[in-house]
């Protein structure tokens, strides 16, 4: 685990994180502008240091000044064995991708070099000057670079901030296969919540330089302390589903939840997808409730649950309803007036529909 245990006062600003952190996969933080993330960030990388805590990353102890019976520790950042990646690449524009690259390598290391810049795609621009580069490939090399200094963790803040919608579309696949094969943990800066389904297993998020919600994605997404955050036109929940197989006759992908019920999805998954775990986006915009199984719906995705909460909005015009489908949770967004007379109450056993074509593609993501 990666511990931290830190207090740092930045002009109004009391950063008080306590957060653990697991030593593989992507960890989103996640917040407003001026939450403390990119603070927590620098903290972590050595580039500003806290007044008072601990960080722990593995068995290291990167800072403590806490533990009066030991001697005090802060690391400088090159001893801390941590890779960076800004919202600008920052690469030096005299240099070659090459140059680039093994800027900050020690020792050379043939085999480490063509995994990384095979794992990134830079094969073919490794002659170039950072100038003849568009804003992805600089950020690819940009994360090449750190990665070759074989770092023991990974910092990315929100490195695909500065990129148009087609190049953070181009990265993102990079940055799946990254947090699939790396083995050290990346903590990664983003404001984007698509960004974060797509690349993230656990999440934190900070407001006011505090930790509001920590743990496992779907588990956070999922989470009261997340809809403050989000317009009740744009909540959405996260299912944890396996891929079964596709439809017989139909271009559809079948999902099994762990509760038994199953989701069908538009389109067909790629068949390496046989059998392994999602994470799926359902907007509580296309959930509607029953309180009698549907029969003869155009909508193939029924799901049997149980109501755990209830939120009317401030105009008394929606409510937001909670559905548990067994450790799973579903938010539906249902009219004041559906929800009077079908009698919705906490503990009610309802069937949630949502239309298969409202899931495509963005929504579902592989779990690492
Ligand atoms: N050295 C400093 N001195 C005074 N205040 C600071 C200092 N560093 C950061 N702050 C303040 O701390 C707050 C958090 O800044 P930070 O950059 O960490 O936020 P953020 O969540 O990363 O924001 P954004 O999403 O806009 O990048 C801001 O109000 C900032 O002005």
């Amino acid at each position: 685990m990666l511990k931290l245990n830190i207090e740092k006062q930045l002009g109004d600003l009391h950063l008080n994180v306590q957060a653990h952190i697991p030593l593989k996969g992507v960890c989103a933080i996640f917040g407003r502008s001026g939450a403390g993330k990119t603070s927590l960030v620098n903290v972590l990388g050595g580039l500003s240091t806290p007044d008072s805590g601990e960080i722990q990353l593995g068995e290291r102890t990167l800072f403590t000044n806490t533990d009066s019976c030991s001697k005090a520790v802060n690391l400088p950042p090159e001893k801390r064995k941590i890779g960076y990646v800004f919202q600008e690449a920052r690469l030096f524009p005299h240099y070659t991708v090459k140059g680039n690259l093994n800027y900050g390598v020690k020792q050379a290391d043939k085999e480490h070099f063509t995994q990384i810049i095979e794992l990134l795609g830079i094969e073919a621009l490794l002659e170039r000057y950072p100038n003849s580069l568009s804003g992805g490939e600089k950020q690819r090399v940009a994360i090449g670079r750190a990665l070759l200094t074989s770092p023991t963790m990974l910092l990315m803040d929100e490195p695909l901030a500065s990129l148009d919608l087609p190049r953070k579309r181009e990265l993102i696949p990079y940055l799946q296969s990254l947090a699939k094969s790396l083995n050290i943990p990346i903590v990664y800066v983003s404001h984007s919540l698509s960004e974060i389904l797509q690349l993230a297993d656990y999440m934190i998020v900070l407001n006011e330089g505090q930790v509001v919600a920590q743990g496992p994605l779907t588990e956070v997404w999922n989470s009261d302390e997340m809809r403050p955050w989000l317009a009740a036109q744009e909540l959405s929940s996260l299912l944890n589903a396996k891929v079964v197989g596709s439809h017989e006759h139909y271009p559809m992908t079948q999902l099994d939840l762990k509760d038994g019920n199953h989701l069908w999805v538009n389109g067909l998954l790629d068949s390496s997808l046989q059998n392994s775990s999602l994470k799926v986006r359902v907007e509580a915009n296309h959930v509607s409730l029953c309180t009698s199984k549907p029969e003869n719906s155009s909508i193939r995705n029924i799901l049997s649950g149980v109501i755990k909460e209830l939120h009317p909005n401030d105009n008394g015009e929606q409510v937001l309803v909670k559905v548990a489908l067994g450790d799973d949770e579903l938010w539906a967004n249902v009219t004041s007036w559906a929800c009077d007379d079908l009698g919705l109450r906490l503990g009610c056993h309802v069937y949630a529909q949502i239309k298969g074509v409202s899931m495509g593609p963005t929504d579902i993501a592989q779990s690492h």
